[in-house]
């Protein structure tokens, strides 16, 4: 592929050495046999069904089995795209809370912000439009020598550009970095309410498209009593010839901790007319108390911010030796 060139090595580690031109550091043991979970979320937008049951329930989860777990809000991505800045720092915490409510344990994860894990000497400015954006994501990833990075399938292409570079800088200073690997869900792809031939995502035009965590009920019941199924009324799982339906039995899996086989024998005899209410209602349930977690996190502005400043400090301590490393193999120090 195009992007497997060095210059594109190049970009990466000049971008790695912009954000971390910081005071010396004892150079500090490489610890490559850990295993360390790494993964991020833009936050712009409240996360939906597809960013839940994509990533973050499997955060969740991954932090209980893992001890060396960061989860990071990437702001710095978000601004690709035009942002207000007010709205862009109530967006961060926003998802903060959002996080939060949905389980990430900082106790357990670090939990940060992207563009506060960087050193306080950091001099260069406007770096992310220097960068294409997975160069940025490689950047993200391998500062932290993650090995295991949990994603929706959407985000597999950027990992292989994250792999191909992790190879190419090895294959040049020696092997340094572990070469990380996607963690997928079942639930890699939660697909368009309104288009089960495309993902589910925050910008979609269409208002009926995506449920999002904070939807009221009555916005989940009208969203999935129109969401697109076909003319066979029986509820069956069949991916390939019945994406709408069969994205409606994934949901409803997912959401009730089910097998599929299980959700299928339950609505045997139902239409799917209301076989959508019944997985209205199991949505509705799951991101209930979720939602009224949200409303109260979010009162507290200062336990939000103090959660992303001891995170981005954690997560910077993590970085500066990696930094150091890459800078004397490099032939910089
Ligand atoms: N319909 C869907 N079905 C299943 N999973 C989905 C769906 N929509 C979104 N996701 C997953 O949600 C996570 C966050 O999405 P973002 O678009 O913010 O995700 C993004 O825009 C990333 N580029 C953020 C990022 C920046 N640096 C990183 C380093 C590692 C991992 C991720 C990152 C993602 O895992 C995404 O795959």
């Amino acid at each position: 592929m195009a992007l497997h060139s060095m210059r594109k090595a190049r970009e990466c580690w000049n971008f790695i050495r912009a954000l971390h031109q910081g005071p010396d550091a004892a150079p500090v043991p490489q610890k490559d046999a850990v295993k360390r979970i790494f993964s991020g979320i833009q936050p712009t937008g409240i996360p939906h069904l597809g960013n839940y049951l994509g990533a973050i329930e499997s955060w969740v989860r991954l932090q209980d089995e893992h001890d060396s777990v960061l989860y990071s809000i990437v702001d710095l991505h978000s601004i690709t795209v035009p942002q207000d800045p007010t709205i862009l720092r109530q967006s961060i915490l926003d998802m903060t809370a959002a996080l939060l409510a949905c389980g990430i344990n900082p106790e357990k994860s670090i939990l940060f912000q992207q563009s506060q894990a960087k050193t306080a000497k950091e001099k260069h400015n406007g770096t992310v439009g220097l960068l294409t954006y997975p160069v940025l994501q490689a950047a993200d990833i391998l500062l932290y020598k993650s090995t295991h990075v949990p994603v929706g399938e959407d985000q597999v292409q950027h990992m292989e550009l994250v792999q191909d570079l992790a190879q190419s800088f090895n294959k040049k200073y020696g092997e340094f970095f572990p070469v990380p690997k996607s963690i997928l869900t079942s639930m890699k792809k939660v697909k368009s309410l309104r288009d089960p031939s495309a993902k589910m995502s925050k910008s979609d035009p269409d208002k009926l498209a995506t449920v999002r965590i904070t939807d009221s009920p009555e916005e989940i019941v009208q969203k999935f009593r129109k969401a697109m199924t076909d003319f066979t009324s029986e509820v069956t799982y069949e991916p390939a010839s019945r994406g709408g339906v069969s994205n409606l039995v994934a949901i409803h899996a997912a959401v009730a901790g089910l097998p599929v086989e299980e959700v299928v024998r339950r609505s045997a005899g139902m239409d799917t007319a209301r076989y959508k209410l019944v997985v209205a209602d199991a949505v509705i349930e799951k991101f209930a108390p979720i939602k009224s977690e949200i409303e109260k996190l979010k009162m507290n502005k200062d336990h939000l911010e103090k959660v992303l400043q001891v995170g981005s400090a954690r997560a910077k301590e993590l970085a500066y030796p990696v930094c150091q490393e890459v800078k004397k193999l490099v032939g910089f120090l």
